[in-house]
């Protein structure tokens, strides 16, 4: 898979979030998305999921050397979000198995192969609404992680992780990165350490831009 930015801008209102950004993410290689709180990385990664529109310029998608138009992309992809919800009435067998209907899991995994991965088996009959938040980020991420998918987008993924929890999705995001494209978003080291490439969004903000970087 190829993401290819061109000349890409996004606004809210009159507020340039970014401009000019010209960027290729491939397949086969991890990015992190750099910047402060309130710098663009999750703005970007809604504009690259297809969820928020950008403003000028252009996002092409190719998927094994194919033009991908941009509301065909979400079933290339599986992310995790902050903003992202769980459906907290299902328990966890019953949110694993409306998720699969949807997005199969990577190498035929069952629900309960996915539930002795995220080491939940103790949650497997409780309700998602009576889960701590940390066993919910690690659901989200074990859902996000092993969906049959060629582009991982990881929104702040450790967010509510105790040590453990970070040490579980540093080990989960690596056994499953190959011939993947992973896109995260983070100013926590941790969170993108195995990243082979960075890109700062803040080097996109406009004030920058007119200073020639
Ligand atoms: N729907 C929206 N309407 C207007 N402004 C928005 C909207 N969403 C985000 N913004 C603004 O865009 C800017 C970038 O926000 P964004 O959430 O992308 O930053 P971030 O780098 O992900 O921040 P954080 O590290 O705090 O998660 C902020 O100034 C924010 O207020």
């Amino acid at each position: 898979m190829q993401i290819n930015l061109s000349n890409l801008g996004k606004r809210y209102n009159y507020e340039w979030i970014f401009r000019n950004l010209n960027y290729t993410f491939e397949s086969g290689t991890a990015y992190a998305i750099l910047g402060h709180n309130g710098s663009g990385k999750s703005t970007l990664l809604t504009v690259i999921s297809g969820h928020n529109l950008h403003s000028e310029g252009e996002i092409n998608y190719k998927v094994s050397g194919k033009d991908i138009p941009v509301e065909k992309i979400y079933s290339s992809l599986s992310l995790t979000a902050p903003y992202l919800e769980l459906v907290e009435e299902f328990s966890l067998q019953e949110m694993i198995d409306f998720h699969i209907r949807f997005k199969p899991l990577r190498h035929n995994l069952s629900t309960q192969d996915l539930i002795d991965r995220m080491g939940l088996q103790k949650s497997k009959n409780k309700f998602v609404k009576d889960f701590s938040s940390g066993m919910k980020q690690r659901l989200k991420l074990g859902l996000a992680i092993y969906s049959e998918s060629e582009l991982l987008l990881l929104d702040e993924p450790t967010t509510n992780l105790d040590q453990e929890g970070v040490a579980w999705y540093q080990e989960h995001v690596t056994q499953n990165k190959q011939n993947r494209l992973i896109i995260v978003g983070s100013n926590i080291q941790h969170e993108y350490s195995f990243c082979e490439q960075q890109l700062r969004i803040s080097d996109y903000h406009v004030a920058n831009l007119s200073r020639g970087r």
